[in-house]
């Protein structure tokens, strides 16, 4: 199906599903959204959980056919605002980069270190140079939300740390990896950015959802991290995942409340969104 973004809002809450979270809600409309970017990774699964109207992506596309360099953020993020979505719900793979971090650790990261190159990072290309306040990257109404549903659940979330974002789609040698820790960085993944930043520049609160699936090269004695390993151990905790995140929708203000931004809200941004 084909909906004209001037239909009004279908969603109030986005999720973008990452490696191992390819669905999501049960009894979803499919909705295709043309956006100036291309298509969404697939068409958008709306429906509703908890009394609240949520759309759904996975990034990869259902099938993981878009590498992490690949995956089209821009036409996901806009997709999700033009029909309605204000707050992002980023569940996504991640790798450790302290032993104390192990995996099946959830992890609400509140930093992120970029060192992705060559990915189109801005909605604002052209026309008025626009640069969007990042110092703190992740909506902390969201986080905030997401660590207390963790704990209500049992889980001992990590409330806080660096997420650093290679490019990929490789993993990191042990040399980066021990780079990277010895940053201070915390957790190691491929998607976070621009993910987070294309959410900030269309207004939208962003909340990352980081289960650790593996422990990087620079702390991992064995022969280093692999996809098949990444996919079993998040495979093992999707399940929790998929509650968390249904918790995290369920127990959002439904009014934002948080210091992020609400440029387009406030039209202080020059975007002409439908
Ligand atoms: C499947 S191995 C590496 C892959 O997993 C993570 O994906 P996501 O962040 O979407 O859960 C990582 O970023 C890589 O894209
Ligand atoms: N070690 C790792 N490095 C980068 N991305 C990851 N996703 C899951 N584990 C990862």
């Amino acid at each position: 199906m084909s909906t004209s973004p001037s239909a009004g809002p279908a969603a109030e809450i986005g999720v973008i599903g990452g490696s191992g979270f390819y669905s999501f809600l049960d009894d979803v409309e499919e909705v295709r959204v043309e956006t100036p970017y291309g298509p969404p990774s697939d068409p958008i699964a709306v429906g509703e959980l908890a009394g609240r109207r949520v759309a759904f992506v996975p990034r990869h596309g259902r099938d993981h056919r878009y590498p992490p360099h690949k995956i089209p953020y821009r036409a996901n993020l806009w997709a999700l605002r033009s029909l309605g979505v204000r707050q992002v719900l980023a569940p996504s793979a991640v790798g450790s980069l302290a032993p104390h971090l192990g995996p099946g650790t959830l992890a609400v990261p509140d930093q992120l270190a970029d060192r992705t190159h060559g990915r189109a990072q801005t909605y604002y290309d052209e026309g008025a140079a626009v640069h969007v306040s990042f110092s703190d990257p992740y909506c902390p109404a969201g986080r905030r939300t997401a660590v207390g549903s963790a704990r209500t659940a049992g889980w001992d979330p990590v409330d806080g740390g660096t997420l650093v974002v290679i490019e990929g789609p490789r993993f990191s040698t042990r040399a980066e990896s021990r780079w990277f820790a010895s940053q201070g960085w915390t957790l190691v993944g491929m998607t976070g950015h621009p993910e987070a930043v294309l959410a900030r520049e269309l207004a939208l609160c962003y909340t990352p959802l980081c289960l650790v699936t593996d422990l990087d090269a620079g702390i991992e004695e064995g022969e280093g991290v692999t996809m098949d390993e990444v996919l079993r151990v998040f495979g093992e905790n999707i399940g929790r995942l998929r509650a968390l995140a249904a918790d995290v929708i369920a127990t959002l203000p439904a009014e934002r409340t948080c210091p992020c931004p609400r440029a387009l809200d406030g039209m202080e941004i020059p975007l002409e969104l439908p």
